[in-house]
Order: C-alpha cells, then structure tokens, then sequence
C-alpha cells in the first residue's frame, strides 16, 4: 500500500540506569519510515542509534511516548502481542551469528521457523530460495567457517529475509566487511526491498553505503538532528 506508515515515533524518550545513575538516552524522537526503501540512521557512537533500533525491534520496552510498529502501539504492549511482532521483522547484526555447526541452509531455514509450525520442507524450499536471491544457491550446504565474510553476511541476509517480513533492522551490518561485499550486501537488501516493499532501517557508521540510502536520519545526543 502506498503511502503506509511502518514505523512511527512520537515524542519518545528513553532512560537507562536508576537513581543517580539514571541518563537520558532518548529526547523526544519523532519518525516516520514509510513502507519500502531503505533509511540509514547514524550518529557518532553512544548517539542512542542502538537504542532506537532496539525499541523499534522490540526487544526492550517503550518507557515514553509513543512508538507504532505496524499499526501496533509498542507502549504498554503485551509479550504475546511483542513476541508476534517480532516474528514479522528481519534482523541483521553486526557479526553474522550464524550457527557454526549448521550450513548455510540449516541457518537460513531458523529465520524461516521463528514462526512456529512451518515445516522443515517448507523452510528448506523458502531456504534454498532465500540463499538464490542473495547469490548462494551454490554454497547452501556449506559451513559458515567455508564461507567469506561477505558470503557469511549474505546468508544472514537471507536468514533475515526468508519469512518475507515488513521491515528489517541492521545494526552496522557492513562493519566487519571489505568495501565490495559491504556494497553488494547494501545493493542486495535495497533490491530485495523493492522486490517485496520491505522497509529496511540500517544503523551504521559506513560512510561507503549512505549513498546508497533512500534517507539519512542523524542522531545526535540522543536527538535527532536532521
Ligand atoms: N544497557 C545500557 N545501560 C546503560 N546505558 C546504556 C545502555 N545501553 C546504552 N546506554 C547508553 O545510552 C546511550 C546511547 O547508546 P546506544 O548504544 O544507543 O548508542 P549508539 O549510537 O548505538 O552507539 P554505538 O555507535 O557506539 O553503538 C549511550 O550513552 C550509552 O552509554
């Protein structure tokens, strides 16, 4: 649908620590992604950019004001209804995670089946599939320790891409790579979000893929500044 809003905050303001140690991480963020295309947040390190993508993922709670996931009011939200969310977001960190002991496939069937009740055919077909879009088809029953480090942040990708979910969230995904596979991982997640209108929200320090970003949201001090 054009036009829809994914992610939408609100005066959000967020605290980390008590008493004394209490500090304000977060001041009044307002955003809007719309559906597609991908947005580059960035900031000099402690900017809150992790924190933000963390709220936004909702893997810790909204303390104040207000943050919309799909429709959805993260503050006050119940596990159930947080936990069913997650399942519709894509995550890429970092470093790959990938489980050393399973091939490529095996780690890209789990993304497949953080939804509870797909079946191992269907993964491993959504798997092989996900691993033909990055490039892979013919690694998919490699180790990660046979892979290159592009290789291995591509097979994340297609982890974080098998169940088709709404908006993906990357935190510094292209850090650990050299200028080409950090391109090519960039170019791949901007091509598979036009494919299928997925919203991809990026934290990075890389000044070699902003010019690749449909936007570019600046975080300073916990605010954002452009
Ligand atoms: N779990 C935590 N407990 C206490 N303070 C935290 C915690 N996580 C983050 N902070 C603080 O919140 C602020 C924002 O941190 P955040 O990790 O979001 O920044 P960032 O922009 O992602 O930094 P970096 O680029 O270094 O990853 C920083 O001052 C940080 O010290």
């Amino acid at each position: 649908m054009d036009g829809e809003i994914i992610v939408e905050a609100r005066g959000l303001n967020h605290w980390f620590g008590a008493g004394e140690a209490r500090k304000q991480a977060l001041f009044d963020i307002d955003l809007a992604l719309p559906r597609g295309g991908l947005t580059a947040l960035i900031g000099p390190s402690g900017s809150g950019k992790t924190t933000v993508l963390t709220l936004i993922g909702c893997l810790r709670a909204v303390q104040d004001g207000s943050l919309r996931l799909m429709g959805h009011e993260l503050r006050g939200a119940g596990e159930a209804e947080l936990t069913a969310l997650r399942r519709r977001l894509g995550f890429i960190f970092q470093s790959h995670n990938l489980h050393e002991s399973l091939t490529a496939r095996q780690n890209v069937m789990m993304g497949a089946q953080v939804r509870p009740g797909v079946p191992d055919d269907l993964a491993s077909r959504a798997a092989t599939r996900a691993l033909g879009l990055v490039g892979l088809s013919d690694r998919a029953d490699y180790l990660p320790a046979n892979l290159s480090g592009g290789q291995k942040q591509r097979v994340a990708v297609a982890r974080a891409l098998v169940g088709a979910p709404a908006l993906v969230l990357a935190d510094e995904p292209t850090a650990a790579l050299d200028r080409d596979s950090a391109g090519e991982v960039v170019d791949l997640l901007k091509r598979l979000g036009r494919r299928r209108a997925t919203t991809t929200l990026l934290v990075t320090h890389d000044n070699r893929i902003l010019d690749r970003a449909d936007r570019i949201l600046t975080l300073e001090d916990g605010r954002i500044v452009s």
